[in-house]
């Protein structure tokens, strides 16, 4: 399972990709830690890789997709949320950027490109 976090500003959405695969894109976040809730997951992960904190997270969505880098089925809890801070991209990541509802062209994650972008354009939260 993997916590992530949708936050939107000026009607665009916030992802990110890692140095590993630098061109794929996808929500910060990551796996729990043993014994960690998904939303301390999510807090943790935004501190690490962002160096932002979330602020009144709610769930939106449970994803079943292939996952980007590993291709093995993955379930993701996704949540929407407000953050607190600036995001700055820590060590681990390639790139930080605002995408539209189209996606701007980007490679995106299965899970972000079927399933969860689809839903932020039908709901209208993106440009
Ligand atoms: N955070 C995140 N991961 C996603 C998304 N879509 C998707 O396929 N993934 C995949 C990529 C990775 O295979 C996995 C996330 O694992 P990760 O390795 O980044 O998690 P982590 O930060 O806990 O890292 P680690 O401790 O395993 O090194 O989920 C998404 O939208 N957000």
């Amino acid at each position: 399972m993997v916590a992530a976090g949708v936050i939107v500003q000026g009607r665009r959405l916030l992802v990110v990709s890692k140095r590993a695969a630098p061109d794929v894109f996808y929500l910060p976040g990551g796996k729990p830690d043993p014994g960690e809730t998904p939303e301390a997951a999510l807090t943790r992960e935004l501190g690490e890789e962002l160096g932002v904190r979330p602020v009144a997270p709610r769930l939106l969505m449970r994803v079943e997709a292939r996952a980007a880098l590993e291709g093995v089925p993955l379930r993701l809890t996704v949540f929407t949320t407000d953050i607190d801070g600036v995001p700055r991209p820590a060590a681990e990541l390639a790139h930080l950027r605002w995408i539209t509802g189209t996606g701007d062209g980007l490679r995106l994650s299965p899970a972000l490109g079927e399933h969860i972008l689809p839903r932020l354009r039908a709901d209208g939260l993106l440009d």
